[in-house]
């Protein structure tokens, strides 16, 4: 099979035959599923189905009587599904109405295909809650950013969005206290109805801790904030008590007031999903256990309420003794936060790189896995992608080839563009978190063998000099290539002054083997030439660094600065060295 369904299933059982779907076919959607996201994917699937025909597309739910005949091969897990395609017709019977819209994103993917392979797909996710919190610091996600992120959950089979941009001031403080105004409610409306038909619980988070008060009117006033988020539709709610100080610190006061909430609120309603809350000491790093907090939430905190955390730091990959911490603590399994792909402490670097170096035996210690992306939505997929695959099956991931498949998710026309600038864009740099990625991991062989030839002999190692150009040559066509391109106009917005700084990288890197080449020839006229560009270029990337991307914390544009700017700068400096210039 040349094909990859994602994320990837449980069991997946095809055949070399295939069924062509014939012009006459009935559709049966089981009575439960009336008015569900999964009766209008399948009903746009399967427009025009006539009453009665050979070929029957059906799906429904355990218990419906239209799927009765497969309640047995239905997953128990929650959100599972069973799926069959056969010369007679397609089934989905799913363990619920999540289950039967995910059943049938599987045959979206399937029907795509050139031709419809007879299978069986029995599905579940590893992790209950699998999606994104909108929680970073910088520019909030546009409105059409984030009904494209909610398509995408749908596809991907995520099924929260947590929202909660940090630079909202009616998310937090001054405006928490009151009502969105008229032309944001309608866009939270907007989003709700989205998120519904994308199967995505929409959580609305309040961050109320930098200047609550603990007295009624504040009390009050959080309570009407949440009847007037519920009036426009939210159904799911959730706490922040990060990145504050002060009296709304208190364990004992975010404890009474979420206890609270959850009684009066929650409950009261009946139709609200479990409350959720982000504690202050929300890592291990910055936990103070003898001062009792997460002992207070843990002991304290109603037991239906899950709470966020980051993990051993604020920004650190999941694994099993991160759970075995703080889980006796929380006296609960954590909702993961994790800070990944999210760039709002280095806004000069994009992260594209890999999902990788969370534990894939976690799946039993966790509630939920979600993603803190970057402010920059669209270039966020590429991670997110790979993090729907593993949180929907841990045992499965692979990923390298999980990126790659993201990579040509966002852009299948200029996929080896995109994998050769991503593959470019993945570190951080030295940062507050000391959270570092692979990049440039297939070419950096090279450079070091091309390093330590010219700097400790002078001498030109030819195969690596000539791989190292190549990749200069990719770098500069990669750019033009996606600079050029329409495929994903919101991506290329997004990513543009690092596509021009990445093309100004390649030609300085192709521009330093010149001269390199030319001081080992002795060549010193085609050495000035060589030398004077390369200046030139070194300019040109300084230019883009101040004029781009500017923002009051990390500034500029920075591209390949793990391995291929510096081995680039340390190349140049070495032959300005040798040629006595
Ligand atoms: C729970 C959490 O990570 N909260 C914030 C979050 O909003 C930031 O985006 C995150 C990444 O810088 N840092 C931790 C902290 O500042």
């Amino acid at each position: 099979q040349d094909f990859h369904l994602q994320p990837t299933p449980q069991k997946y059982v095809g055949s070399e035959d295939s069924v062509s779907i014939p012009a006459k076919y009935s559709l049966q959607v089981g009575a439960a599923l009336q008015g569900s996201a999964a009766e209008q994917l399948v009903a746009g699937l399967f427009p025009d189905a006539a009453v009665t025909a050979d070929f029957s597309v059906s799906i429904g739910m355990k218990g419906d009587k239209s799927i009765r005949k497969y309640a047995a091969r239905i997953p128990k897990q929650a959100e599972g599904y069973y799926l069959k395609i056969d010369k007679e017709g397609i089934v989905v019977a799913g363990a619920d109405r999540r289950g039967v819209f995910y059943g049938v994103q599987t045959l979206v993917q399937l029907i795509a295909l050139p031709k419809l392979p007879l299978a069986e797909v029995t599905d579940y996710p590893d992790v209950p809650y699998r999606g994104v919190v909108e929680g970073f610091y910088g520019v909030p996600w546009s409105r059409e950013a984030r009904l494209s992120q909610l398509d995408f959950y749908g596809r991907n089979k995520m099924n929260i969005y947590i929202y909660g941009p940090k630079d909202d001031p009616y998310h937090s403080s001054p405006n928490w206290r009151k009502p969105y105004p008229a032309q944001e409610a309608e866009q939270l409306k907007e989003l709700v109805e989205c998120a519904r038909r994308n199967e995505v619980l929409f959580y609305w988070a309040i961050h109320p801790g930098k200047d609550i008060r603990w007295n009624t009117e504040d009390r009050n006033l959080l309570m009407e904030k949440f009847e007037s988020m519920y009036r426009l539709g939210i159904r799911a709610f959730a706490v922040f008590f990060d990145d504050i100080s002060g009296e709304g610190t208190s364990a004992e006061k975010q404890v009474e007031l979420l206890n609270d909430i959850y009684h009066n609120f929650v409950k009261a309603k009946g139709d609200v999903a479990p409350l959720l809350m982000c504690p202050t000491e929300y890592n291990r790093l910055w936990t103070k256990l003898e001062g009792g907090y997460l002992a207070t939430l843990g002991g304290k905190l109603h037991p239906d309420i899950g709470i966020l955390w980051t993990g051993d730091k604020v920004v650190a990959c999941i694994d099993k003794p991160t759970m075995q911490f703080v889980n006796p603590l929380l006296k609960r399994k954590a909702f993961i936060w994790w800070n990944f792909p999210v760039s709002d402490y280095v806004r000069d670097r994009l992260l594209l790189g890999a999902v990788y170096g969370n534990g894939t035996d976690i799946d039993d210690d966790i509630s939920a896995f979600i993603s803190n992306p970057m402010e920059h939505a669209e270039a966020s997929k590429i991670a997110l992608f790979s993090i729907a695959d593993y949180a929907w099956n841990m045992d499965a991931y692979k990923s390298d080839a999980s990126w790659r498949r993201a990579v040509r998710y966002l852009m299948p026309g200029h996929a080896a563009a995109l994998q050769v600038f991503a593959s470019h864009n993945s570190d951080l740099g030295g940062n507050e978190h000391d959270f570092r990625r692979e990049e440039s991991e297939q070419i950096r062989p090279a450079l070091e063998r091309l390093l330590d030839a010219y700097c400790r002999e002078g001498k030109r190692e030819v195969a690596a000099a000539s791989a190292v150009t190549e990749e200069c040559e990719r770098m500069i066509a990669s750019a033009d290539l996606l600079l050029a391109s329409d495929e994903n106009p919101a991506l290329i917005k997004e990513i543009t002054p690092w596509l021009m700084q990445f093309k100004l990288l390649g030609e300085y890197g192709r521009e330093v083997l010149c001269m390199l080449a030319a001081q080992c020839d002795g060549k010193k006229t085609e050495l000035e030439k060589a030398a004077s560009h390369a200046k030139a270029l070194q300019v040109l990337m300084t230019k883009i660094d101040a004029t781009y991307n500017q923002n009051g914390f990390q500034p500029g544009v920075k591209t390949g600065s793990c391995h291929l700017k510096p081995a680039f700068d340390r190349l140049y400096q070495e032959v300005v060295r040798r040629t006595g210039k």
